[in-house]
């Protein structure tokens, strides 16, 4: 009872309270108002923001404060009251009817399933990735195929070349599945065809454990520097974002620069990121010079000992020579603050794009040394099978996912959990 009482303190909501395990009886006093938890970053284990720097955020280069958060009380443990009913109970209640009660459990019951199917959603683990990639072009023919439950036969083996082929994997890493499958069936390595995608899955994976290596920040290297590059609208400026939510919830000081001095509302674009996200940005204006910005932001970032600086650039196409070669410079820049500056070149490319990923990766790699990929909008594509031909072709290790807009989209690329969405276990079964 006391608790009830002790509620009554006002107690600003928290997104992350709902991280708390509720118990049926909460959730049936909560429900409809139960929310899916807000995901911490994934693999820190930690809630959004708990382990976020309190007040020791910089001003803004503007002068500005850099937000509530310089203020803000560090996050306290999730109270242990439960959440207010709609009625808060005056009296004691005398117990209700057994069939009452069997139906209130029921209705919690549900309520917490629900919930589950929410958190599930949302959470990092592969539900959802199977919720975003589930019901792409790439996952409906290759699954659709053996949902069918199809003889295990040559056409099964064409038609799953054409599904591959469809789906941007490239010609390449296709024929070397197709040909391991056909020259396992003539083996009468396959019961049936469920044991054929079974193999298919672990081929499929394979492929890309390679380039499955997560993206270190080097505590030695202060400020650790990302330099992000791609052509145009690839989603660097929203992977930025992304990445400055990540750091931030994970407690680390950074400072963005807004290098893409070309496009009109970049440099808005990436300072709307950082006043959500209480993180200070670096900026001269639109057509500034893009090597000045990033040398301006390393100097600063340096000076208020951030521990990343993610830098943006302008959009490129890689077939624009003079343009492709102002990456070098900025490079060159940075390496006069610091000779190992970027310790990260972060190609960000659109996986809606197919084959064209391709070329695209050959030219950046070649103008700036692409140390780490990052492929969005992988939902809702049909054409993300360029992973499979990227992972093939350069073995340039994959960072980041991108699989939606919200900030929780962008994930550690996992091999598992991507393959499990677009070519799901029980689809054979
Ligand atoms: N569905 C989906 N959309 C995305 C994803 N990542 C980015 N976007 C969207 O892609 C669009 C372009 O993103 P930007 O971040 O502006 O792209 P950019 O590469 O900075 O663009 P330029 O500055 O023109 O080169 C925006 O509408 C983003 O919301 C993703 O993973 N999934």
């Amino acid at each position: 009872m006391v608790s009830w009482f002790r509620r009554d303190k006002p107690e600003p909501a928290r997104p992350d309270d709902s991280r708390r395990r509720l118990s049926i009886e909460e959730l049936a006093a909560a429900f409809p108002d139960s929310r899916a938890p807000e995901r911490g970053a994934p693999g820190s284990g930690a809630p959004a923001s708990t382990a976020r720097a309190p007040a020791a955020e910089p001003d803004r280069p503007d002068g500005s404060p850099a937000g509530t958060a310089a203020t803000a009380p560090e996050r306290p443990t999730p109270p242990e009251d439960p959440p207010a009913p709609a009625v808060a109970p005056t009296a004691p209640v005398p117990a209700p009817p057994i069939e009452d009660r069997a139906a209130a459990i029921a209705a919690a019951a549900a309520a917490s399933r629900a919930a589950a199917a929410e958190a599930a959603a949302a959470a990092p683990g592969r539900a959802g990735w199977r919720e975003r990639l589930g019901g792409t072009g790439f996952a409906r023919s290759l699954g659709g195929l053996f949902a069918r439950n199809p003889k295990l036969d040559d056409d099964l083996l064409d038609e799953i070349e054409t599904a591959l082929l469809t789906a941007d994997v490239g010609v390449a890493a296709t024929t070397g599945l197709v040909e391991g499958m056909r020259r396992r069936m003539k083996a009468r390595q396959f019961a049936d065809a469920a044991a054929l995608l079974a193999a298919l899955r672990d081929e499929l994976v394979a492929l890309l454990r390679p380039v499955a290596r997560p993206l270190e920040i080097d505590a030695g290297a202060r400020p650790f520097v990302i330099l992000t590059v791609g052509v145009n609208g690839v989603g660097k400026t929203t992977t930025i974002g992304k990445l400055a939510r990540r750091y931030r919830d994970e407690g680390r000081s950074l400072m963005l620069a807004a290098g893409d001095t070309f496009r009109a509302a970049a440099v808005a674009q990436l300072q709307a990121w950082g006043e959500r996200n209480d993180v200070p940005v670096v900026a001269q204006g639109q057509d500034a010079d893009a090597a000045s910005v990033a040398f301006d932001a390393l100097q600063s970032a340096r000076a208020r000992g951030c521990e990343v600086l993610i830098a943006d650039t302008a959009g490129r196409l890689h077939t624009q020579q003079g343009l492709m070669a102002e990456l070098g410079k900025i490079k060159r820049v940075l390496g006069k603050i610091d000779p190992a500056a970027p310790h990260e070149v972060l190609m960000v490319v659109d996986g809606t794009t197919g084959q064209n990923a391709v070329s695209q990766l050959r030219q950046f790699h070649a103008a700036a040394g692409v140390t780490g990929l990052v492929v969005t909008k992988l939902d809702g594509t049909a054409k993300g099978g360029v992973v499979f031909a990227l992972a093939r072709e350069f073995g340039i290790p994959i960072r980041f996912a991108g699989i939606g807009e919200r900030p929780e989209d962008l994930r550690v690329f996992d091999p598992e959990a991507f393959v499990d969405a677009l070519l799901p276990e029980s689809l054979g079964g």
